[in-house]
Order: C-alpha cells, then structure tokens, then sequence
C-alpha cells in the first residue's frame, strides 16, 4: 500500500509564462517563491513552492504527493513497477527543479502524471502574498478519469486513498482526515481538473468573487455550498483554461472506521446546495 500523506504541488505547462505570473499573484493570491529562467515557483503555505508553473505545454500537468521516508518510496516504486507502470526516478537535477530530496514519476491508469516526493522543501519565512486573498493553504487536486471504477480501485487498493462521499461517478477521496484531497471526475482524457485553495472565511470568498469579477476573471461555478464536504466555494479560470476553486469550512471526517461514503445523485444540487449553476463547458 503506498501512503500518500499529502499533496505537495502541481506542475503546470504554461503557454506564457508572464500571463501565468500575473494571474497568480495579482488574481489568485499566491506569493513568488523563486523567479528561474524558465519556471515560477508559487507560495500558499509555509513550503517553498505548492504550485510551479514552467515554459511549456499547458497539457503538461503533474500532481505531486508527499510520501514519508526514502525506503516508503522505493517500495512504492517497487509496487508500482510490479503493476506495470513505467517509473521513472528523478534525477538530482530534476529532484532540485522540484524543490525536493526525492521523486518517483508515474502515471495512474488514466495517464494523470502523478509524483511521489520525499523531504519537499519548506521555508522559514511565512507565506505573504501581495493579493489578500485570504489564503491558508493548498487542499485538493481534481483528476480527470477515463474510467471512475478503475481509477478508483487504483487510488483505494493501491494507495491508501478513502472514498469520502460520491456525487454520481464523481468520488471525493481523502489520504487524511480533511474531506478529499484528491477529486476523480469524469473526463475525455487525462488532466488536472481544478486546484483548490483553503481560504478563511466566507468573506474572503465572497470578497474573490467581486474582485475576480472587476479584473474580468471568468467565474465558472459560484459563489456556493458543497452540501458533499460542506465547504463554501468559488471556482474561476486562470491562465491557459486551468479552474481553481477557494473553499472555506471543508469538513473533516472524525471517525475513520465508521464513515461510510454517502452517494448523492448526479445533479446541480448536489454540487451547490445554494442552487448556484456551474458555467463550465463539460
Ligand atoms: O468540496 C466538495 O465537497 C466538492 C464537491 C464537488 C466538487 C468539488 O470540487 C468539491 O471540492
Ligand atoms: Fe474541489
């Protein structure tokens, strides 16, 4: 079983990296870690980076998980290997453009580029963004799947991840005692579906919202209320179609042994209980 503990980052292609700056500190709310050549490195929490966004492919996305030690990572490259994925061990130049001592690369059955870090960096000095977005951290990663039942075994047998609740075939899994980390969706393909970050409170959602809006950032879903995890949420789209979500008041989940995953019925109100209508084209 590979125990993931934790998202770490998202790697995103970007088509223009200037607009990409520019979108997450003046709309997003995250703090530039390091400035490279080719690659921005973006701060939400008390680690060096949480988000990099490097000269690229916009279809070059890759989700980063934190596993604990060295020997937990050879085991799951071993397991991973033995299932017939192709895994590739980071290189010392690769592991230092990931900011960690490290790194495994594979991909889940749908073709999600997926990493399994070790030791990711922090920083001493706190996350300050210029934009107050109210920001506490990175949360959740959406994953397209091409096939929910197989993904899922994939994430549950294989890593140690819990269905949470379903919304259709839509499944909200946790690796921690927060609601979800990681959200499988139906899709055509692989790909990074949205990118959630925790904000503190309802104003800090309701305050994005207006000043998402004035800049002319497409909302695509809200503001609303998960009635799944409960969370309060925005989603818009940032550089190169990407949605990130704010959500704030997420539930977590008190009993692991007794939650049994509810399943709610593919439909608008089980995704806004508010009734707000995503604008998303599906
Ligand atoms: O927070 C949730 O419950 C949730 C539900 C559906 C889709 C999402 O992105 C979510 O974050
Ligand atoms: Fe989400």
């Amino acid at each position: 079983m590979i125990e993931l503990r934790d998202l770490a980052y998202v790697r995103l292609g970007a088509s223009n990296l200037e607009d990409a700056q520019s979108f997450a500190t003046r709309s997003l709310g995250l703090q530039v870690g390091e400035q490279a050549k080719q690659a921005l490195y973006l701060r939400s929490d008390d680690r060096a980076h949480t988000l990099c966004y490097f000269e690229g492919d916009p279809r070059d996305q890759t989700v980063a998980f934190e596993v604990d030690d060295a020997d937990k990572l050879d085991a799951a490259g071993a397991a991973l290997d033995a299932l017939g994925h192709a895994v590739h061990a980071g290189t010392p130049d690769e592991c230092a453009l990931r900011k960690v001592k490290a790194f495994i690369a594979f991909k889940d059955p749908t073709g999600n580029q997926i990493e399994l870090v070790v030791r990711p960096e922090r920083s001493g000095k706190r996350y300050f963004a210029t934009r107050d977005a109210g920001i506490t951290g990175f949360s959740h990663v959406g994953l397209f799947t091409t096939d929910p039942v197989r993904d899922e075994l994939f994430w549950t047998q294989v890593c140690n991840a819990r269905v949470s609740d379903r919304i259709g075939d839509i499944a909200l899994m946790r690796v921690n005692a927060i609601h979800h980390t990681v959200a499988l969706a139906p899709g055509r393909g692989p790909g990074v579906h949205h990118i959630n970050h925790q904000v503190e409170s309802n104003d800090d959602v309701l305050r994005s919202y207006y000043h998402l809006s004035g800049q002319r950032v497409p909302i695509v879903f809200g503001p609303g209320r998960h009635p799944t995890s409960g969370a309060r949420f925005l989603y818009f789209q940032g550089p190169d179609g990407m949605v990130f979500e704010y959500s704030v008041g997420v539930d977590e989940i008190e009993d692991e042994e007794t939650h049994r995953p509810r399943q709610f019925g593919f439909e608008p109100s089980s995704l806004c209980m508010w009734g707000a209508k995503s604008a998303r084209p599906r």
